[in-house]
């Protein structure tokens, strides 16, 4: 049974992996034309990631084709409707991640208000910052990520607000239909919604604004939801206090204005890179795979 991994991803999932099925990764060949020409007919499953997804092409050059398995919980990065017209399932990696991108969320506040990444080279002489308790905290995006991350600003002693596509109201946090309202009353705003074109730029330069000079700016979800270079300006003209991002525009590239600037903090999309939560990602991976294989139903499809 032949699978292709599209790059990378930890060494557990690539040895399981290999021990289960006849697995090529893609990353080997120099090129994907050169593969598909050598092998693209066997392939019946991909496992692609968020460094390197599953676009239309690489489905069409792929003719037997059964499913496409992502290492991830986020799919923008796997084309959809090529998918649905090919009857090609597809899975994610949902649930097993939930709390290590939240934990980072918190970490990048903490990170921030608390100064605690860069005090040392920043400030010889004695400065105060602002704390997180109490802060009122805005989400973007309440699902299984941005419950988590409300559960863990609670506990901070934070007032949860948040705008999502539907009103949560067993949630009991406040709901905004827009997130410029959202942003105007939050004193830290978190991204956690699904990227899609609804969502690209959801964290514009009025939001930035409306967000404020003493505001943070958290985003664990996908770079695109924020216009960086609006972002940057912002930043650089101390009209939005601070931003902590795992996520950017154009990954893996990181632009240049962002690592220089001294309010922000960064980490290069590593939201889910705990042992555990790769371990998890990687069994539920092969836990998809298996099922279709045995014609049983998939743990978490996404079609
Ligand atoms: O970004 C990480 C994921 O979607 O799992």
């Amino acid at each position: 049974m032949a699978v292709l991994m599209t790059s990378p991803m930890h060494s557990y999932i690539e040895e399981e992996l290999d021990k289960r099925f006849n697995l090529f990764k893609l990353w080997h060949f120099p090129s994907f034309a050169a593969f598909a020409q050598a092998h693209g007919a066997s392939v019946r499953a991909v496992v692609g990631s968020i460094k390197v997804g599953v676009d239309a092409a690489t489905i069409d050059s792929l003719p037997n084709l059964e499913i496409v398995s992502t290492y991830s919980v986020g799919y923008d990065h796997i084309d959809l409707r090529k998918c649905r017209e090919r009857g090609i399932p597809v899975t994610n990696t949902p649930n097993v991640l939930t709390d290590d991108v939240a934990d980072l969320a918190i970490a990048l506040a903490l990170s921030l208000f608390c100064t605690i990444s860069h005090s040392p080279r920043r400030n010889p002489a004695p400065h105060l910052t602002p704390k997180l308790s109490g802060k009122s905290v805005g989400i973007i995006g309440l699902g299984r990520i941005g419950m988590a991350i409300a559960k863990r600003a609670e506990a901070f002693g934070c007032p949860i607000s948040y705008h999502s596509r539907s009103v949560k109201a067993e949630s009991g946090y406040r709901y905004y239909s827009n997130v410029l309202d959202l942003a105007a009353d939050s004193e830290v705003l978190v991204v956690a919604c699904t990227l899609t074109e609804e969502t690209r730029h959801i964290v514009n330069r009025g939001v930035m604004d409306a967000l404020g000079p003493k505001g943070i700016l958290i985003n664990i979800a996908r770079g695109p939801h924020v216009d960086e270079p609006e972002l940057v300006s912002a930043l650089t003209e101390g009209r939005l206090g601070g931003a902590g991002l795992d996520v950017f525009e154009k990954e893996p590239e990181v632009r240049e204005e962002l690592l220089r600037l001294e309010n922000v903090v960064l980490t290069p999309h590593v939201g889910t890179d705990t042992v555990e939560t790769c371990m998890a990602m990687g069994d539920l991976v092969i836990a998809n795979l298996e099922a279709h294989f045995l014609g049983k139903p998939l743990v978490s499809p996404i079609i």
